[in-house]
């Protein structure tokens, strides 16, 4: 997409710590960052990645501008000979990335950078943002539809999104994570998101009446024709004068109608009342949308209730991700080379879960072969192998007695190349394939998992040799 220049879209001290870094001789001194999260949103089971794209589209196009240099001089705090290095900035890090669609667990790496710390420090704000904010959107977007139980949910959020970029990255990452469409026109312009939607009630108060309304369109879109039914009286008046002009403009051209789309009221006893006089009308096959602040909370209970739902349309809950508006990912040093050797680095906290997990990693998961579900997530040291071929066993890196050994089972390397010293060697899937991905791996995961009360705690182990690094430097630093 066609963006403005984002490069001085950072933190005012990735800035500064770069010019002292630059000033202390260590412009060049290879640092490795992990971006991980702590906590999976609403309680859940899982989240799931996204935003990948668009980092690296950003990556791509990092460049100080002539106005971005004469800005930081005016601040008279800058070496000139660190702006210089600024105009020159070329990004040269090796960038690994859990792919678009994978569920994410707390406390792994989801994304690792390391070159020189200059570099891999100064996109720390603008990989948190892209990666936590279409993380957030995707993994709510999930949850809605699995709540959806099979019915197809659409993201009508733009209006309420927050920003522009907001609606349109949040329309991307609510796809990812298996809405069938979007109301936001860009979002298929752009991304090829199907553009769908039905009409507002402006369209019906701008006709003498209700069924005046319904002709119009109906005459317009014939064959594509669903109908707002609730703004005068869902029972009294929507429903049966959407009956009438079906018949009158729709059967008798010899197309069937979409749908009605229920926007307020107690949508259970709507749907089904509405449902019933439908089928008696011979539309069997008119499908029942429903909006109106929903998300997967209320979807699941006018299910649970009963309700004739068949599409549900999603707007500021899912754009804003309303119950949950955070996804914490952070961004953290967890090693650097010192005279030609990987030196690891820990922060320590008084809270155990903020303790980092050292060292250049990978992160692994075990499938289990018989069942192809998920079991666990193993983080290893980068070049450390999983052999397949020999029973693993996983150990709970916090209660260390708790193991488990495990056979026939795949592993697979989560982190992918997605930059080798600065080159992009990384093709982004299209966004259908991320979707489709999406899904399959979601379904890997147990429902124990998956529930939304109390789900299931999966795993996050580390190797034997991740785990003996953490507790060294732990014993190391702690005073
Ligand atoms: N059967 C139901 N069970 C649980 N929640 C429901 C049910 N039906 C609708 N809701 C939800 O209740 C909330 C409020 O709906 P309500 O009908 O009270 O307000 P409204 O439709 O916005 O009001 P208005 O009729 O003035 O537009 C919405 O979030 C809606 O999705
Ligand atoms: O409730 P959400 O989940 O955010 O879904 C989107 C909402 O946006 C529209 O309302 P709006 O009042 O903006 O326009 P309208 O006049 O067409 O209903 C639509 O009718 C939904 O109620
Ligand atoms: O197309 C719709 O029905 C729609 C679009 C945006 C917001 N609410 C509804």
């Amino acid at each position: 997409m066609n963006k403005m220049n984002l490069t001085m879209l950072t933190d005012f001290y990735e800035l500064t710590m770069a010019n002292g870094y630059f000033e202390n001789g260590l412009k060049d001194k290879c640092a490795y960052f992990d971006m991980f999260f702590r906590k999976i949103p609403d309680n859940g089971g899982f989240a799931i990645m996204a935003g990948v794209q668009q980092l690296i589209e950003y990556i791509k196009s990092i460049r100080f501008e002539e106005k971005d240099i004469e800005y930081l001089r005016s601040k008279n705090i800058f070496n000139e000979q660190f702006l210089e290095y600024l105009k020159n900035f070329k990004f040269s890090c090796d960038v690994w990335a859990i792919p678009e669609g994978t569920p994410i667990f707390p406390n792994e790496p989801i994304l690792t950078i390391r070159g020189p710390v200059i570099e891999a420090q100064f996109i720390e704000t603008m990989v948190l943002l892209t990666i936590n904010h279409q993380s957030l959107i995707a993994t709510k977007s999930n949850r809605i539809v699995r709540a959806a139980a099979g019915r197809e949910v659409m993201e009508f959020g733009s209006r309420r999104a927050q920003g522009y970029d907001g609606a349109i990255y949040g329309a991307r990452a609510a796809y990812i994570g298996g809405c069938v469409g979007t109301a936001c026109t860009i979002g298929d312009s752009e991304f090829g998101i199907p553009a769908i939607g039905t009409m507002a009630h402006s369209w019906i108060q701008m006709f003498p009446n209700e069924i005046e309304a319904f002709r119009a369109y109906a005459r317009t879109y014939p064959d594509n024709c669903t109908l707002l039914v609730d703004t005068y009286n869902v029972l009294k008046s929507g429903v049966p004068n959407a009956i009438k002009v079906f018949n009158e403009e729709i059967v008798s051209k010899g197309f069937r109608p979409k749908g009605i789309r229920i926007d307020s009221g107690d949508i259970t006893y709507l749907s089904r009342e509405a449902r019933k006089m439908l089928d008696e009308a011979g539309f069997t096959d008119c499908k029942i949308v429903a909006s109106n602040s929903l998300d997967e909370y209320i979807i699941r209970d006018i299910l649970t209730q009963g309700a004739q739902v068949d599409l549900f349309g999603v707007g500021e809950r899912l754009i804003t991700s309303k119950s949950e508006p955070v996804f914490g990912g952070v961004y953290k040093l967890v090693a650097v080379n010192e005279n030609g050797k990987l030196l690891p680095k820990i922060k320590l906290s008084e809270n155990v879960g903020k303790i980092t997990n050292p060292g250049f990693k990978q992160t692994w998961r075990l499938y289990d072969k018989a069942s192809g579900k998920a079991i666990a997530d193993v983080l290893t040291e980068f070049d450390e192998i999983i052999d397949e071929n020999k029973p693993y066993e996983l150990f709970d890196p916090e209660y260390t007695w708790k193991r488990k050994t495990v056979t026939n089972f795949e592993a697979k390397k989560l982190l992918t190349r997605i930059f080798d010293k600065g080159e992009c060697v990384y093709e982004s899937p299209n966004l259908k394939d991320i979707k489709d991905y999406c899904k399959e791996q979601v379904d890997t995961l147990w429902d124990e998992v998956k529930r939304f009360e109390n789900p299931h705690k999966y795993y996050v182990d580390l190797s034997v040799s991740i785990w003996q690094m953490k507790e060294r430097l732990l014993k190391e630093f702690s005073v």
